[in-house]
C-alpha cells in the first residue's frame, strides 16, 4: 500500500541582520522588506526579520499593516531584576516581538552562552507569548562523508533536548539547523547533508504535540531552498538576504505552486 502523504508545514523564511547594519541601513532595509508581505502571503510563505534591539520599536511601526514577523536576535531569561545589559523577554513581547532566536553559533561561540543558558531563554520566551528559534549545529565539518551525518546528529540532540526540556510539549518551536562551518562561508552545506540530517533531527521532534518548523541557515539564498525541500520547512538567510532582491527571489523560489 503506498505511504499516506502527511501534510507538510507552512513554509517560513527570515533573516537576521546580525551587527551588519547602521541605524540608517536598517531602518531602509525593513521598509524594503516590508514591501515583500503580499508576495509571501501570495506564496503561502511566513516571512520574518530580525534586526538589532535598538531598531525593534521602528521596525515594528514600518510592519505595522504587514503579515511579516518580527524577530529578536537574543533575549535574557529572567523578565525582569538587576541584570545590566540584558534585555527583557517581557520587553521585547510589549514592543511587538513574535519571534527570539537563541542559542546562535555567534553567541555560542563569541559569548560563551550554553545549552543551558538557551534552554532558560527558551522558557522565558514561550512564558511570554514569543515563539523561540533555537539555532543548532555541528562545530565542524567531518572529512569521513560516512560519519558526517551520525556526528552533525549527535551534537545537534543535546542542543535540542535542552530547549525543548524547559518548555511545554505543545508550545510552537523553531528549530534552525546551521552548521557552523557553513555560516559566512561561500556556498551553504551540501543538499544530501542537510537533508538527511534534518530528516534525523525530525524524527527526534516528532512526538511533540507543539508545532516544530525546521530550517538550513548557513550561506543560504537564491537556489538552496530547491535542493533542501525534502528535509527542511523554510530557510534562515543571513548576508544573501542583504539584497532585498535576494530575499523576494527566496520566497517565489519556496512558493507553494513551485
Ligand atoms: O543567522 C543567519 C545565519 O547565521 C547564516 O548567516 P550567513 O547566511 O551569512 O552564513
Amino acid at each position: 500500500m503506498a505511504p499516506i502523504p502527511t501534510q507538510r508545514e507552512k513554509r517560513i523564511v527570515g533573516t537576521s541582520l546580525k551587527m551588519y547594519f547602521d541605524l540608517p541601513s536598517t531602518l531602509r532595509y525593513i521598509d524594503a522588506v516590508s514591501q515583500l508581505s503580499s508576495a509571501a502571503e501570495q506564496a503561502n510563505v511566513d516571512l520574518f526579520v530580525i534586526p538589532d534591539f535598538v531598531t525593534l520599536l521602528s521596525a515594528k511601526g514600518k510592519l505595522q499593516n504587514t503579515s511579516i514577523q518580527l524577530g529578536a536576535q537574543d533575549t535574557y531569561s529572567e523578565d525582569k531584576g538587576a541584570f545590566t545589559g540584558e534585555v527583557s523577554p517581557l520587553t521585547l513581547k510589549q514592543a511587538g516581538v513574535n519571534i527570539v532566536e537563541i542559542g546562535h553559533a555567534e553567541r555560542r561561540r563569541l559569548f560563551g552562552e550554553t545549552d543551558q543558558d538557551v534552554a532558560k531563554k527558551a522558557a522565558a520566551i514561550v512564558r511570554n507569548g514569543m515563539v523561540p528559534l533555537v539555532c543548532i549545529g555541528e562545530k565542524s565539518k567531518s572529512n569521513i562523508a560516512s560519519q558526517a551525518v551520525g556526528l552533525a546528529v549527535s551534537e545537534c540532540k543535546p542542543q535540542i533536548t535542552a530547549a525543548l526540556s524547559q518548555i511545554p510539549d505543545d508550545a510552537e518551536v523553531i528549530l534552525a539547523y546551521e552548521p557552523v562551518w557553513a555560516i559566512g562561508a561561500a556556498e551553504p552545506a551540501g543538499a544530501d547533508h542537510v537533508v538527511t540530517v534534518t530528516q534525523n533531527l525530525r524524527e527526534l521532534v516528532s512526538g511533540r504535540k507543539g508545532r516544530t518548523r525546521i530550517l538550513y541557515g548557513g550561506s543560504a539564498g537564491p537556489g538552496t531552498f530547491d535542493k533542501l525541500k525534502d528535509g527542511v520547512d523554510g530557510l534562515f538567510l543571513g548576508r544573501f538576504a542583504h539584497d532585498v532582491k535576494n530575499l523576494e527571489t527566496v520566497i517565489q523560489e519556496m512558493s507553494d505552486g513551485s
